[in-house]
């Protein structure tokens, strides 16, 4: 793997009132890996992942992302990277073409190129029949993949995916997880985060967040060895557990 840093996280710190929901946390990811955020629900994952793509201040700390200061210059962090959640999808009520159109348009795509844009897409997602079909009437894992490719339209260095396959069937997350492959082989580096610990395994290397500090950090194989387990299932709940007990 090509060891070039693309994120530099150091210290990074987030606080809410008296609340620290991130504490000083420090990592790398390298170009082209793909790299697993873990943690339980409220772990900080979001909060993090939120500094590092420019939309919330950091209290205290530095992050670089593709180079770019979160705190100083968000507007190249923001066109360096791509996004995507589970939350948000593309709009429902515009086709698959349009939405293309719309996105390719806020990316600042020019007019041949999202043209250009949508025939690859066409292509490569087999959409000839249904370009032109209301996004809200596509099954779920289909808005995700789109989704995905549409995060991906402006060819940013870095994708930030937010449980993306949340809610959709095991079929179509492995299907999504090809794609993810795809475009990390390309040289792209994906930063995930995910509840499914089978997604986990795929990743090159994985962090584990528990309240709002990194307990753990390293290849999924590592991580299972560490702690002498068999899944990345029994590393997350060997850590969870020891956040449980006094
Ligand atoms: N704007 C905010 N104001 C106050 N507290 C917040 C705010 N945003 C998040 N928090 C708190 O920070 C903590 C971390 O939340 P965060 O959403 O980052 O967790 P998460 O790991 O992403 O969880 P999930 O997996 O449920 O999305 C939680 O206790 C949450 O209530």
């Amino acid at each position: 793997m090509n060891k070039e840093k693309i994120i530099e996280v150091q210290n990074l710190t987030k606080q809410f009132g008296n609340f620290t929901a991130v504490k000083s946390i420090s990592f790398d990811v390298y170009k082209g890996e793909i790299f697993g955020f873990l943690g339980a629900n409220g772990a900080g994952k979001t909060t993090a992942m939120k500094m590092l793509i420019g939309i919330s201040k950091p209290t205290s700390g530095e992050a670089l992302v593709a180079g770019f200061d979160v705190k100083t210059n968000t507007e190249m962090v923001k066109k360096s990277i791509g996004y995507m959640s589970q939350k948000f999808s593309m709009y429902d009520d515009l086709t698959i073409k349009e939405n293309i159109t719309f996105f390719g348009g806020i990316y600042g795509l020019s007019k041949a190129r999202i043209k250009e844009k949508t025939m690859q897409l066409v292509e490569e997602l087999r959409l000839h029949d249904s370009i032109d079909k209301l996004v809200g009437s596509l099954p779920l894992g289909w808005k995700q993949k789109l989704s995905f490719s549409v995060a991906l339209l402006h060819e940013p260095k870095i994708v930030f995916l937010d449980e993306p396959t949340g809610g959709v069937d095991p079929i179509t997350r492995r299907q999504f997880w090809e794609m993810i492959y795809a475009e990390a082989n390309k040289g792209t580096t994906i930063f995930v985060t995910t509840h499914y610990m089978d997604e986990a395994e795929y990743c090159d290397r994985i962090s584990i967040m528990v309240e709002g500090v990194i307990e753990a950090l390293d290849s999924p194989k590592n991580l299972k060895n560490k702690y002498n387990v068999a899944s990345m299932n029994d590393v997350f709940l060997k850590l969870a557990r020891n956040v449980e007990s006094p």
